[in-house]
């Protein structure tokens, strides 16, 4: 693989006329496949017009290339039907990228290139890239090849990182977003303003925005261990909108500092609701505010996980302090 250009966070949306493969219906999942990597949605049952809203993540390297796209029936007792394929050419993204970092385009919504269908193409109708406040964002309905008839649409994901002038990159699972700065959002600007005067003594200089646009977004296992946050770091983490279960648990291999009765981490003005011995799960409501620190992200992994229930909107807005 060439040089690491970044991530590609493709959201399968949904699919329209599948195909039918059992008896009437079919319990269609989607393959992606970029290069040798390799991901795939879960299947839905008895469903031709089913709704995945699933992301799924790939590295992007030089060369780009195209990522490739297959339906398939699940069986259970015999190999899973083929339901029709297509391809999408990543390098008019991965170009209108650059060009959005080069214009410096970070406010407002521009479209920087319109890929229309053509016999190379499986694209359904014209597709805009755009930059929405800064993130390139494409849209694209695919026809299914192979197949009479089936449709199925991609997208991507946002996220946003504001940093304040003079700080390192940020490399986040191997992505480094654009950095923007406070000036372009005062709103975010005073939020900070409120969380210093709620943990005095904290310095917090960067910010990182994530939007779960309903219960399918989720963020994974993880702990935000990055050198830039230095030995113990330190992470306020702000929610707006719909409420969504917050879980920590145990890294598996204990470090040789910690103790064996050592206890949950000191998490601020937060009750849990629920806990075993190595993992707690908490419930962040909209205007709350969660702080992990000291060795939090040593010795623990945290994530927010899918739920069917969470139908709307949340924003999380995590503070750090790169040092
Ligand atoms: O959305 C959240 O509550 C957590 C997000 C998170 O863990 C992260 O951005 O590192
Ligand atoms: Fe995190």
């Amino acid at each position: 693989m060439g040089e690491i250009l970044g991530l590609l966070k493709v959201v399968v949306v949904q699919g329209k006329r599948l195909v039918i493969r059992d008896f009437k219906s079919s319990d269609p999942y989607v393959v992606l496949k970029l290069g040798d990597q390799v991901a795939k949605t879960k299947v839905i049952n008895s469903c031709l017009n089913p709704v995945w809203n699933e992301e799924l993540t790939f590295s992007l390297a030089d060369p780009v290339g195209v990522l490739n796209l297959e339906v398939f029936d699940k069986d259970r007792f015999k190999a899973d039907d083929e339901m029709g394929h297509a391809n999408l050419n990543l390098q008019p993204l991965v170009s209108a990228a650059r060009l959005s970092h080069v214009l410096r385009v970070s406010s407002g919504e521009m479209t920087l290139r319109k890929v229309v269908p053509d016999s190379e193409n499986c694209l359904v109708r014209e597709s805009c890239i755009s930059s929405v406040n800064g993130e390139v964002v494409q849209s694209v309905w695919l026809r299914l090849r192979g197949v009479e008839s089936g449709e199925i649409e991609l997208k991507q994901r946002d996220t946003c990182y504001i940093a304040s002038a003079g700080l390192p990159d940020l490399v986040y699972s191997g992505y480094k977003p654009h950095a923007y700065s406070w000036n372009e959002f005062p709103p975010l600007r005073d939020i900070l303003d409120a969380v210093h005067k709620e943990l005095p003594g904290s310095i917090f200089n960067s910010l990182l925005l994530n939007r779960y646009k309903g219960g399918n977004d989720y963020v994974s296992w993880h702990a935000d261990d990055e050198k830039l946050y230095g030995s113990t770091p330190e992470i306020a983490s702000v929610t707006f909108g719909c409420e969504r279960e917050f879980l920590l648990k145990k890294k598996p291999h204990k470090s040789s500092q910690e103790r064996c009765d050592e206890k949950p981490p000191p998490l601020k003005r937060f009750k849990r609701s629920s806990s075993h011995s190595d993992q707690h799960s908490f419930t962040l409501k909209h205007g709350s505010l969660l702080v992990m620190r000291g060795n939090t992200q040593r010795d623990w992994l945290h994530s927010v996980p899918k739920r069917a229930k969470a139908e709307t909107t949340r924003i999380n807005l995590t503070f750090r302090r790169v040092v």
